[in-house]
C-alpha cells in the first residue's frame, strides 16, 4: 500500500468524485457509513451507551456529523459538540443542516463540556488530514479534557493534533485514541513509535478510492502487506537442484556468541537456500556440527573469533556479524570482505559496529550490500543521534542514497531503505520478537533469499523482512508472545515462506 501525503489524498478524493461521478459529500457518506458498521461491530455499544462526537470545522467534523445522524438513525444515543470557528467547511455546513432535530447539539465552550465516564465512547472528529498548524486556544483546552478523562477514545482519519506525515513539537495538543480509524490507505504517522500514544490500534476502511489514480500517484513510502508481496516469490522448478538456490557463506560467531551463528545458520537453511557454509572460529566447530548438521563448517585457525577470511569464489552470498565479536583480527577480516567480495553481502550486528568504529570502511561497502541495524547500532552508522522518528527515516533515506546499499531499520514496523531512496514499512511481526537472536534469524534468512539469484536485492529484502514477522506471529500463536524464543521463529520461516510462494499455474 501507497503512504500518501494530505495533498495527494486530497488529490485522491477529488479524482474519485470526478471519475465515480458523485459530489464530495456523496464521498463523506460512504465514509460515515463505513465507520458505522466498523464502530457498531467493533465496539458493539448498547442502545444506551452515550456516544459523543466532537466534531471540528472542516471535512472531519463533517464525517463525525455524518456518523452522528447515522447513529441516531439506528436508535443509538449521540450527542455532537461543536468547535466553533471562523469558517466552515462546504460538506461540514451541509452535514451541520441534515441532523435530526432530536440530536443533542452544543457548542464546545471551556465552561460547557460533557461529563465522560468510563464506558461512554468519544469520537474525535476535531481535526483530520487538513490541520496546518499545531492546536492552541479553545481545541487544546478540548484535546486536554479528553486526554483527561476516562471515555474510549476513537479517533477519525487521525488523532487531531497529529500531522499526517510531519513531527509537532514534543508538548503539542494531540488526543490520545484508543483507535485511530483511516480511510483506504494508512498515513505515515501510524507507523513511527513516538505517535503510538495518540493513535493507539489503528484499522483502515476501503471506501472505494479510485485504483487507477492510487496506481499513477508517486510516493516515497509504502507499507508493505501480503497482497503487495504477491507473486515476488517464484515457486521452486520442479527440476530445480541444490545449485538453483544458490550457495551462501555465514562469517559468524565468536566465544560465548555462538549461539547467533547457530541461529543465523538454521534461519539461511529454513529459508531455502541449496548449500550453506559457516565459518566460525573454533570455538564453534562441535557446537555448528550437532546443532545444525546440514550446513557446512569451516573453522577459522584461530580459537575464540575469526581471523581469515577464507576463499570467496564458491559462494552466491555472504552474511557476515551475528555473534562476531569486535576483535581488531575480524575487523581485518570485514575489510577484506568488502576489498574482494563481488557477490551480494548481508552485513549486521558486530559487523555494523565494527563499520560504525572504522568510517573509512564505509567508502568500501559495495553496492547493493544490505545492512540490518537496529536503531542503536543505525546511530552508531552516522555518527548522529536522530532528533525524533522523522528525522531518523530521512537519516536513512540519505544514508542509502550516499552508500548505495540497501538498510533495514528494524523495530515494530521494520523498515527497509533502498539506494533511492524509497522506504518500506513491514507490516509484520509482534513484540513477542524483542527477545534475543530474533536479528541474528532476520540476518539468516535474509542472507538465504540474497543467495537465490532469482530475487532482485529489493524482493529478497521485502519477503526476508514479511516471512520474518510472519513466522513470529505464527510462532507466537503456539508460544505465546512472552514464551516466544528466537529458535521458534527458525520453526515458522518455511510455513511463512510457503504462504508467499507463487502458484506456478495462477497469473
Ligand atoms: N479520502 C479520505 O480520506 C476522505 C476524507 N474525508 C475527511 O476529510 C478530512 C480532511 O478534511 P479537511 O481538509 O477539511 O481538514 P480538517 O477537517 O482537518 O479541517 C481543516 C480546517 O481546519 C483548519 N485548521 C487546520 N489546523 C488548525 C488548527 N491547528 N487550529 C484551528 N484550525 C485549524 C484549516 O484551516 C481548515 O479550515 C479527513 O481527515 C477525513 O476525515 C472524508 O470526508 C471523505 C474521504
Ligand atoms: N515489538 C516488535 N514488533 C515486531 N517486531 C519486533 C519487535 N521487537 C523486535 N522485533 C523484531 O525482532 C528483531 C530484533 O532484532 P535485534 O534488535 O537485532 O535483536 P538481536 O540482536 O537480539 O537478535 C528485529 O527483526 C525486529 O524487527
Ligand atoms: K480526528
Amino acid at each position: 500500500m501507497k503512504l500518501l501525503s494530505p495533498a495527494q489524498t486530497r488529490a485522491l478524493d477529488q479524482a474519485t468524485s470526478k471519475a465515480q461521478g458523485i459530489t464530495s459529500l456523496e464521498l463523506m457518506e460512504r465514509a460515515a457509513t463505513t465507520l458505522l458498521d466498523w464502530l457498531l461491530t467493533t465496539l458493539q455499544p448498547t442502545y444506551t451507551t452515550p456516544i459523543h462526537l466532537f466534531c471540528g470545522p472542516g471535512n472531519n467534523g463533517g464525517d463525525g456529523l455524518a456518523l452522528a445522524r447515522l447513529l441516531h438513525e439506528a436508535g443509538y444515543v449521540a450527542h455532537v459538540w461543536l468547535l466553533p470557528a471562523e469558517r466552515y467547511s462546504a460538506d461540514f455546513t451541509a452535514n451541520r443542516h441534515q441532523l435530526p432535530d432530536g440530536i443533542s447539539c452544543q457548542e464546545l465552550d471551556t465552561a460547557r463540556l460533557p461529563d465522560l465516564p468510563a464506558g461512554a465512547v468519544v469520537v474525535d472528529a476535531l481535526f483530520g488530514a487538513g490541520l496546518n498548524r499545531p492546536l492552541t486556544g479553545l481545541a487544546a483546552a478540548v484535546v486536554a479534557y479528553l486526554n483527561a478523562a476516562a471515555a474510549f477514545t476513537v479517533a477519525v482519519d487521525i488523532p487531531s493534533g497529529l500531522f499526517a506525515d510531519a513531527a509537532q513539537e514534543p508538548d503539542s495538543a494531540v488526543v490520545q485514541a484508543q483507535y485511530t480509524v483511516s480511510f483506504e490507505l494508512p498515513k505515515l504517522a501510524f507507523l513511527l513509535p513516538q505517535n503510538a500514544g495518540f493513535v493507539g490500534e489503528w484499522h483502515i476502511l476501503p471506501i472505494g478510492l479510485e485504483p487507477v489514480v492510487i496506481h499513477k500517484t508517486a510516493v516515497d513510502n509504502y507499507y508493505v502487506d501480503a497482497a503487495f508481496l504477491q507473486g515476488r516469490l517464484p515457486a521452486r522448478p520442479k527440476f530445480s537442484h541444490k545449485g538453483t538456490f544458490g550457495h551462501a557463506l555465514l562469517l559468524a560467531g565468536s566465544r560465548g556468541k555462538v549461539g547467533a551463528a547457530v541461529l543465523a545458520a538454521s534461519a539461511c537453511l529454513r529459508g531455502g537456500v541449496g548449500l550453506l557454509t559457516v565459518r566460525v572460529p573454533e570455538v564453534g566447530y562441535f557446537i555448528l556440527q550437532t546443532t545444525v548438521p546440514e550446513a557446512m563448517c569451516l573453522t577459522d585457525p584461530a580459537p575464540d573469533f575469526l581471523t581469515e577470511l577464507p576463499d570467496l569464489q564458491p559462494y552466491a552470498a555472504v552474511g557476515m556479524g551475528p555473534g562476531l565479536g569486535q576483535a581488531e583480527a575480524s575487523r581485518e577480516v570485514l575489510r577484506q570482505l568488502l576489498h574482494k567480495a563481488k557477490v551480494p553481502l548481508v552485513l549486521d550486528a558486530d559487523a555494523l559496529n565494527l563499520l560504525g568504529a572504522n568510517r573509512d570502511l564505509l567508502d568500501l561497502l559495495p553496492p547493493d550490500t544490505l545492512l540490518t541495524p537496529h536503531p542503536k547500532e543505525f546511530e552508531r552508522l552516522t555518527g548522529e543521534p536522530a532528533r525524533d522518528d522523522y528525522h531518523r527515516l530521512e537519516q536513512l533515506r540519505a544514508f542509502t542514497r550516499q552508500r548505495r546499499c540497501y538498510c533495514v531499520l528494524k523495530g515494530a514496523y521494520t523498515v527497509l531503505a533502498t539506494p533511492d531512496g524509497i522506504i518500506y514499512f513491514n507490516s509484520t511481526g509482534n513484540p513477542g520478537m524483542a527477545t534475543g537472536g530474533s536479528g541474528d534469524v532476520l540476518t539468516g534468512l535474509l542472507l538465504a533469499l540474497r543467495a537465490d539469484k532469482r530475487l532482485s536485492p529489493l524482493n529478497a529484502a521485502l519477503l526476508g523482512l514479511y516471512a520474518h514477522g510472519r513466522a513470529g506471529d505464527l510462532a507466537a500463536r503456539e508460544t505465546g508472545e512472552a514464551g516466544l524464543v528466537a529458535g521458534d521463529l527458525v520453526r515458522f520461516i518455511g510455513p511463512a515462506l510457503q504462504e508467499l510462494m507463487a502458484s506456478p499455474h495462477r497469473l
